[in-house]
């Protein structure tokens, strides 16, 4: 009996073991880079991981070599830091070799608890409908955004204290939901747009409080336990309700179009979120129902509202630190409007305000629009680059963009806020894509690279470039003595973002320009 119970003892034990081997996450062998003072508490890199990537920078990524450091997305194994020689390699690899919504997926782990993620149809709608429907948008979007700031800016004959974060965030959101929902749901404080930033407020502080509270292997739990993460449930609910008509004339939209055979130039009858991703679950050979439909547009919303409004504050505190600048923006901006038709905007004439994007692009190389690494990937199995760098399975690899911006190889003078540095760079080229506030060009990493580059960057552009000017032409603008003290960047972990709580100072122009 001893003797069975010895050798089940020893069985359970060996395969314990063996389990725990065989669970283990392979390290990367990599040099490991962090922190010389001895201080690599959670809280030193949650305020400090620039300092660690600058290290790592100085002593490998510059130089062409990769090493690693403590991944704040998983404290299982570090995250591998590659230079950019690495990049062409992985850039177009499929999405099920090498992963940037498994990424997300543990950043954010929205999936683990119930919530959305990126789909297929998700990136198709961007990619392909949003893209290719912007032109069209632009009218309706630059109306979104008269309406958002009639309605959210108080009066200011004298210099009045506000907050931009939250007025950006509100004006952007309303220019978002005329072409996320579409006609019937974007009112200004529509019922939509109050269920879509209650839904993103939660999205994005819920995870934070699961990851403390729970062991990874219970996040699924919190879904039915934390309250912000219910209440995501109950938003999506209704929204499901409230966009089902609007499917439905989606759909209609839809078979009168097959029915009458129109392979039209323009528009159709609608261009917005909801038809992008009828058609992209209809491309997939997929049904698409309302519930679906609501996450899908979360998932959007939530990529979008707090990177472009946080880019967009990082170009308004650059302007405030280069007023001689504005007065030629302004001037350009006169010059092209005095072109417009009725006073409306058009692609094209944005695109001819060429100055402002050169200085958009200075800002978010300055910036690197808020985040300090971009392409990170996972690969699903071991992956090995053609000289030999192996990367195991399910270890997050990333560049460095923040730094990759300011290395004089790349960029001459990188320390000096130079407005028409990109506005010099595109001087020459016949290739019009390249160096505006938009490209994925190869001197920047900040949309990414890729298959997976933003695909909503060229929307974030065109709202961006609304809202400033609207701001630009109406304000005299300055920074609050009061605050003098209030941080005007927060950092947090990966992130570098403007303060939401900085407040400046605006004044009416006694005419608007
Ligand atoms: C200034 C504002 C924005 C910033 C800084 C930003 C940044 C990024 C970055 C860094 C990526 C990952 C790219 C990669 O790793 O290769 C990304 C992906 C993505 N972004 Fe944006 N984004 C912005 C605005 C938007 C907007 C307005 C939308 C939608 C309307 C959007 C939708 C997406 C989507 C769907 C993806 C995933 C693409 C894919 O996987 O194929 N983004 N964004």
């Amino acid at each position: 009996m001893s003797v069975i119970v010895y050798s089940t003892a020893i069985a359970l034990f060996a395969w314990i073991i063996y389990y725990r081997k065989a669970a283990a996450p392979q390290k990367v062998k990599l040099p490991y880079v962090e922190f010389d003072d001895g201080d690599n508490s959670a809280e030193r890199y949650r305020s400090d991981y620039e300092a660690i990537l600058r290290k790592g920078y100085e002593q490998y990524t510059s130089k062409g070599l990769p090493y690693s450091m403590k991944d704040p997305n998983d404290p299982n194994r570090p995250v591998a830091m590659l230079p950019m020689k690495y990049l062409e390699e992985v850039k177009w690899i499929p999405e099920e070799r090498i992963s940037f919504w498994k990424h997300i997926d543990k950043q954010s782990i929205l999936t683990q608890i119930g919530g959305p993620g990126i789909t297929e149809e998700v990136a198709r709608a961007a990619r392909q409908g949003l893209n290719k429907a912007l032109a069209y948008l632009i009218e309706d979007v630059q109306r979104a955004c008269d309406v958002a700031y009639t309605k959210e800016m108080p009066s200011c004959p004298e210099w009045t204290t506000i907050l931009p974060y939250p007025l950006i965030m509100k004006v952007f959101a309303g220019m978002s939901a005329r072409t996320i929902v579409g006609p019937e749901l974007c009112g200004f404080d529509s019922e939509w747009q109050q269920l879509s930033m209650e839904y993103v407020r939660n999205a994005l502080s819920s995870p934070g409080k699961v990851k403390v509270a729970y062991p990874q292997w219970l996040y699924w739990l919190a879904q039915y336990t934390d309250s912000g993460i219910r209440k995501m449930r109950r938003i999506q609910r209704r929204a499901s309700q409230i966009l089902n008509p609007v499917l439905q004339n989606r759909i209609a939209a839809t078979e009168e179009l097959k029915v009458i055979g129109q392979k039209s130039r323009g528009p159709r009858k609608y261009e917005d979120g909801v038809q992008w991703l009828l058609d992209a679950h209809s491309a997939h050979g997929k049904e698409l129902s309302t519930t679906q439909l609501a996450r899908d547009l979360f998932v959007m919303m939530t990529a979008s509202i707090h990177s472009t409004t946080g880019a967009g504050l990082c170009i308004l505190l650059d302007m405030m630190d280069h007023p001689d600048m504005i007065h030629e923006i302004l001037d350009e901006i006169q010059r092209v409007q005095g072109t417009l038709v009725g006073g409306i905007w058009t692609r094209a004439a944005l695109g001819e305000l060429r100055l402002l994007d050169s200085f958009m692009r200075e800002s978010a190389r300055f910036h690197a629009l808020t985040q300090y690494m971009a392409v990170q990937r996972i690969p699903t199995t071991p992956w090995t680059f053609k000289d030999g760098l192996q990367i195991p399975a399910g270890t997050t690899f990333a560049f460095p963009s923040f730094h990759h911006n300011f290395d004089p190889t790349i960029h001459s003078k990188p320390e000096v806020f130079d407005a028409k540095r990109h506005l010099r760079k595109r001087g020459n080229l016949s290739d019009t894509h390249k160096y505006h506030f938009a490209s994925a060009s190869e001197d920047s990493v900040n949309w990414g690279a890729g298959r997976h580059a933003c695909s909503g960057r060229f929307f974030a552009q065109e709202t961006l470039k609304l809202m400033l000017m609207r701001l630009l032409m109406n304000y005299d603008i300055k920074h609050d003595k009061t605050s003098e003290d209030t941080p005007r960047f927060l950092n947090h972990n990966l992130f570098v973002i403007p303060n939401p709580a900085l407040p400046l100072l605006f004044k009416e122009r006694k005419r608007a320009v």
